[in-house]
């Protein structure tokens, strides 16, 4: 498990293209490195699978062609891990955990948040990033049978009440408001609640 114990976790989710590493930085940056982390779920998932592929992980770390091309393997094998173990590369990414905040920017089924739920159930909070398909293919992002509707992009379309949406449309303008005055709201009711 993580060697300190969060005060706030936010569980981000969001369609391919949708900003989920871009919004993610910017609240990283605002609060500072000090106070939080950047946690990734792919992060052990790609790590495994390249080991077990002989692939690269940098690569498949990037945003380019390379990861694209394995994608649908990768999915496919992470599913088979999470069949075995619902909570596994959830736990390997919280390992080196240090501060108080942890932003998870890649959840992506009902499993990973169920995990967050039972394991962190007072300072979980679920956020949504969205953006129209007209930006995300500005951005660079091509419907693709078998990924684009499966559970990989979908499994969080349905059944979550999500504690904040942030609509990270075009060139973001409105998205520094929005982290600002969304910020604030969770950091006040998470007060309230403590
Ligand atoms: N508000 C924004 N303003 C400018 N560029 C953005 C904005 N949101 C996302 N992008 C760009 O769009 C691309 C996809 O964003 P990214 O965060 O990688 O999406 P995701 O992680 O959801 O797949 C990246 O090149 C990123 O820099
Ligand atoms: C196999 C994956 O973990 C690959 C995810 O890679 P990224 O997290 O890099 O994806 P985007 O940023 O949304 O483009 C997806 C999964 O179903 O676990």
């Amino acid at each position: 498990m993580a060697t300190v114990e969060p005060k706030l976790i936010l569980l981000f989710s969001g369609k391919r293209k949708s900003g989920k590493d871009y919004v993610t930085d910017l609240i990283h940056k605002r609060l500072g490195p000090d106070v939080c982390c950047i946690l990734r779920l792919s992060g052990p998932l790609k790590q495994q699978y390249a080991q077990e592929h002989g692939l690269d992980f940098d690569e498949l770390l990037g945003a380019g062609e390379y990861k694209e091309k394995y994608r649908a393997d990768m999915i496919q094998w992470g599913e088979k891990q999470r069949e075995k173990d619902p909570g596994f590369f959830c736990r390997v990414a919280i390992k080196a955990a240090q501060q108080p905040i942890w932003i998870v920017s890649d959840t992506r089924r009902l499993s990973d948040l169920q995990w967050f739920w039972r394991e962190y159930p007072s300072q979980s909070r679920c956020v949504r990033v969205e953006a129209s398909e007209e930006t995300r293919r500005e951005r660079g992002w091509e419907f693709t049978t078998g990924i684009d509707d499966a559970e990989s992009e979908c499994g969080l379309d349905q059944g979550v009440d999500f504690d904040w949406i942030i609509k990270n449309e075009g060139d973001g303008s409105q998205l520094e408001e929005q982290l600002a005055t969304g910020l604030l709201s969770i950091a006040k009711e998470k007060a309230k609640e403590d």
